[in-house]
């Protein structure tokens, strides 16, 4: 698959603050991800994260500059794009199985197929037991691994993912990391994932953009050369993360003096 190639040109967002001032939270930036890369975003809150995902899958647009994916200028979400939020977004009136049936669904596969891919997602994020239940008899972990069956079922093009992972527990969280890897390798979407948990990103991603606040900005790009799934306890690993530690110190402490 070669598509999914985002390009981001002068891309900048503003907002009012309540006084009235013009605030960047993302600084104009230039970006290119290839097709099928797996880009994930961290740095401290505020750093315009969320601000920069909802622009490339086109929930809101960019105060000034270009964003392109396939060369189209996006201009709204499209069906080959999902994006996985923070807060779920499942339907309350639909079950875990309804749920993940209806994205498949909507792409038109057929009732019985898409029962038997939606079940099989289900049972590889442990769920295969709960998908008559209802997302209200379904704690959070629960509920965010009932949407990450259905992004994941739907083979998009491009994933979007939010902290997909922030709710769930250790155990959850790795498994889920290795499933989504495989599926990765597998089906070879682009995928943009935010996250504060810098080991994370360097097991997943295959480019780590570190982003600093005050202005929302890029400030560094590391490409991660590991094999996936790698060990992390390797020691290309360990050097990985001292280098992203470092320099997420570095962003904690400007962002410490401009509170001051
Ligand atoms: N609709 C809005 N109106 C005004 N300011 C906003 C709006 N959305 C975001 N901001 C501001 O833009 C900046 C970036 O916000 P954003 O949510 O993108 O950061 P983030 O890195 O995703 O943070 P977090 O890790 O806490 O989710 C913040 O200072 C935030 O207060």
């Amino acid at each position: 698959m070669t598509s999914g190639t985002m390009s981001l040109r002068g891309v900048a967002k503003y907002y009012r603050n309540p006084n009235g001032e013009r605030m960047a939270a993302l600084s104009p930036l230039d970006l290119d991800i290839a097709a099928s890369e797996f880009v994930c975003l961290v740095g401290p809150s505020g750093c315009g994260k969320t601000t920069l995902i909802n622009l490339l899958a086109g929930f809101d647009q960019p105060s000034c500059g270009s964003i392109t994916i396939d060369g189209k200028p996006v201009t709204k979400p499209d069906s080959e794009r999902i994006m996985i939020f923070q807060d779920y977004g499942l339907y309350p009136w639909k079950s875990a199985l309804g749920n993940v049936m209806f994205a498949l669904e909507a792409k038109g596969v057929a009732k019985s197929e898409a029962k038997a891919t939606a079940l099989h997602h289900l049972e590889i994020v442990g769920l295969k037991d709960s998908a008559e239940r209802y997302p209200h008899q379904l704690s959070g972990g629960m509920k965010q691994r009932v949407a990450i069956a259905r992004a994941l079922a739907a083979s998009p093009q491009v994933l979007f993912m939010d902290e997909p992972f922030a709710a769930l527990d250790a155990f959850t969280r790795l498994r889920l990391q290795d499933e989504l890897l495989r599926i990765w390798q597998e089906q070879q979407p682009t995928v943009v994932f935010v996250t504060h948990d810098l080991d994370e990103a360097i097991y997943l991603g295959s480019k780590v953009i570190l982003m600093a606040p005050y202005p929302g900005r890029l400030r560094k790009i590391v490409d991660i050369q590991l094999p996936r799934p790698c060990d992390r306890t390797d020691s290309v690993f360990a050097a990985y993360r001292r280098e992203l530690f470092r320099e997420f110190q570095l962003v904690h402490e400007e962002a410490m003096d401009y509170a001051i």
